[in-house]
């Protein structure tokens, strides 16, 4: 069931288009992968979808335009994850998550503290949870700001490279937990570099080029030689294991051998 749906959706800047009549759907029980080049416009569609940008084309959130939505509704609704993690105060990392439950209240109540709780062990910082959130790591300090997303309990998460930052073992630990929100009924839409994890963890991808989508549907319709050539100018090679197709970029396209 489409829980967000672009149509036509596009933004110009300054006379340069940076994405151009995108359709995207994101569907609850579905962790979507949002691929492309450097500058293809993901971060854009990302921000478009939840409606920090203006953008022309449609956005329909449960079948109602977004823009029908209240701000307060929108917030409790569509959680968004920035790129870069970045933090300004110098609050406790337990404040910071907290943060997340401010579009429903004070945040302050026994539900609350069970969300922030659940927050905080599922992305693995419980033990930072006094620290001071400028002091940590940037890894750490990514799977704060996750915790934050999460800690909304929306119908939507929106994540510009959750992953990126993160070591190999916190990759796969978050790539778990957005599949296993997803299968509770999330709709998630995430940005991301690596194909080996978004082949293995993602239900659909969606693949950009020059502002526009290139494929969309199954990891292993959307990941095949064609399409990451003409994505990122690249060969891939590609190795099966466990029922999944797992490419590894290998070499640029035009390398012999
Ligand atoms: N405010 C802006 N003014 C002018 N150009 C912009 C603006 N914001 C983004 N762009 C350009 O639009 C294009 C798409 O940017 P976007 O951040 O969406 O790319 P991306 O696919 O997320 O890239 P990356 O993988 O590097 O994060 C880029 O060429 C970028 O330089």
């Amino acid at each position: 069931m489409s829980v967000l749906r672009g149509t036509g959706l596009g933004v110009a800047v300054r006379g340069r288009r940076l994405i151009d009549g995108i359709d995207v759907e994101l569907r609850a029980g579905e962790l979507t992968g949002i691929l492309g080049a450097n500058g293809a416009g993901k971060s854009t569609l990302l921000k478009a979808l939840a409606g920090l940008l203006p953008c022309s084309g449609r956005i329909a959130l449960d079948g109602r335009p977004l823009h029908a939505y209240s701000i307060a509704e929108r917030a409790r609704l569509v959680a968004y994850l920035a790129q870069g993690h970045a933090a300004h105060w110098p609050l406790p990392v337990r404040e910071v998550v907290a943060l997340g439950r401010l579009p429903h209240g004070r945040g302050d109540g026994p539900h609350d503290d069970a969300v922030i709780e659940r927050a905080l062990h599922a992305t693995d910082i419980a033990d930072l949870a006094s620290r001071n959130v400028l002091t940590l790591s940037g890894g750490e300090r990514a799977r704060v700001m996750l915790a934050r997303a999460l800690a909304v309990t929306p119908r939507v998460l929106l994540a510009d490279e959750p992953l990126a930052a993160l070591d190999p073992a916190h990759q796969i630990r978050i790539m778990q937990l957005l599949a296993a929100e997803a299968a509770a009924g999330l709709a998630v839409g995430i940005v991301l570099h690596d194909l080996t994890l978004a082949a293995r963890f993602c239900t659909r991808l969606v693949l950009l080029g020059h502002g526009r989508v290139l494929a969309a549907g199954a990891p292993r319709d959307v990941l095949g030689d064609d399409l990451l050539a003409a994505a990122f100018g690249i060969r891939a090679v590609h190795f099966d294991h466990d029922g999944c197709t797992l490419p590894v970029p290998w070499q640029l396209t035009g390398v012999d051998g």
